[in-house]
């Protein structure tokens, strides 16, 4: 029997990031999730003209110098700049033009009064409060100069960057790919989703879960099959599959029964590995190499499924999409008493209570209990020496919400 943190470390050296490939950088949305494997460079200054941080007038600050409430200084407006205005514009001296925010300064204006501070004449304006040379202008190049890094290489990419990828002039982006996922679930006893189950089937939940995790996850999912409980079948089914996927994940057929298919597939093959993992759920686990594609062959009840998903399945994955393995784990502190198997380590279904902080346990932690499975909203990581779960005791917690 390995230990969880030996089988999670093997899986996660048995992978390496995806080459990467070079993609329009207009397609933001479409990047969003993906990492870059070269630093981003504007090639444009940004703002790229020098504008008004303001709507009010632009100005020649020396010309209103002692505005006051008492005393405002009135200039004429020689007219109006509204954003997206192209022209090129000149202010002569004891004059003003009205702008917009995001407009381009007329050459000779220094700095801009906001209409607050007038009386929003449109002939004539009147300004009360005189402001310094460089007031609410933004310069040329303020933000950012042709050259200058916009993302190192290896930044994840999220919304919060997609205004800079987006005006930095840049038409190509190099990334590390999504990591494309195959799912198979195995089992003759499986029916479609939607089917009406008869006297020993059961519909396949597992191949959507895990689908869904997987887009969760930010993966690529190309392809959710099912098949039955023979080793051929698999092994034709999966070899069909590396030619198109990074990760094929299967379901079921692992654990020690007269038809593991998996097992019957590849067992001996000298490509893949099946072991006993000392963890509940999730002890039956298979990985493997099949043309080049990380093959992971996890238990089929459906709790072990998802918990070997996210503790196996995505750390590896998210190396190949260039990312740090692991989930992100918070501390809890346990608000009810629960056991756990001795030797093994367990990843209890809980819930979170009001606060956050703190956890109960929710239904049995049978790797088949679907309804306690539906209703956590964490899974607690219970070292593998430790049987009674105390009260006040502290612990990781995966939060089964925001995977990505
Ligand atoms: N003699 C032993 N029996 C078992 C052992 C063991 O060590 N010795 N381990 C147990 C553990 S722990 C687990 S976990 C399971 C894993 O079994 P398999 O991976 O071989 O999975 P199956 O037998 O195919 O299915 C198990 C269970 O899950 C249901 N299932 C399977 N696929 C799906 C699916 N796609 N959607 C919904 N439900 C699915 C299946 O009907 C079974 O009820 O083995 C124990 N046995
Ligand atoms: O290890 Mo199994 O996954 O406990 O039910």
């Amino acid at each position: 029997m390995l230990t969880f943190d030996e089988y999670q470390q093997r899986v996660i050296a048995a992978v390496r990031p995806l080459p990467p490939r070079s993609v329009a950088a207009t397609d933001a949305t479409g990047l969003l999730g993906l990492v870059t494997a070269e630093p981003l460079r504007s090639r444009v200054p940004l703002p790229g003209f020098t504008n008004s941080a303001m709507d009010g007038y632009a100005v020649l600050a020396a010309d209103i110098r002692g505005a006051a409430a008492d005393s405002p200084v009135s200039l004429p407006v020689t007219g109006d700049i509204p954003a997206g205005d192209t022209r090129s514009l000149r202010l002569e001296p004891g004059t003003c033009w009205r702008i917009m925010t995001g407009a381009p300064l007329p050459d000779g204006a220094d700095a801009v009064v906001q209409v607050e501070l007038t009386d929003g004449g449109t002939d004539t304006v009147a300004i009360r409060e005189a402001v310094d040379a460089g007031c609410a202008i933004r310069h040329r190049g303020e933000d950012l100069e042709p050259g200058d890094e916009v993302l190192p290489a290896g930044t994840l990419l999220l919304p919060r960057h997609v205004p800079a990828l987006l005006s930095a002039g840049v038409q190509e982006i190099s990334v590390i790919p999504r990591p494309r996922v195959a799912i198979v679930s195995t089992g003759d006893e499986l029916v479609e989703p939607g089917q009406q189950p008869g006297h020993g089937q059961v519909v396949d939940s597992n191949g959507p879960m895990l689908a869904a995790l997987a887009t969760e996850c930010g993966f690529e999912v190309v392809a959710v099959r099912r098949v039955g409980d023979t080793g051929d079948e698999v092994r034709e089914v999966l070899t069909e599959l590396a030619a198109a996927a990074d990760v094929i994940v299967t379901s079921g057929g692992v654990s020690a029964g007269a038809f593991e298919p998996l097992k019957l597939a590849f067992e001996g093959s000298g490509s893949f590995d099946f072991v006993k993992v000392a963890m509940q759920p999730g002890k039956p686990q298979g990985f493997g190499n099949l043309d080049g594609t990380a093959v992971f062959a996890l238990p089929g009840n459906p709790v072990s499924s998802l918990v070997s998903f996210l503790v196996f399945v995505a750390p590896a994955t998210r190396v190949l999409a260039g990312r740090d393995p692991q989930l992100a784990t918070v501390g809890a502190r346990v608000a009810e008493h629960w056991v756990s198997p001795p030797g093994r380590q367990q990843f209890a279904r809980v819930i979170f209570d009001e606060n956050g902080s703190v956890v109960r346990p929710i239904g049995g932690q049978g790797s088949h209990v679907l309804g306690g499975l539906a209703g956590s909203q964490a899974l607690a990581i219970v070292p593998a020496d430790t049987t009674e779960v105390a009260v006040g005791e502290a612990l990781q917690v995966i939060p089964l919400e925001g995977l990505a």
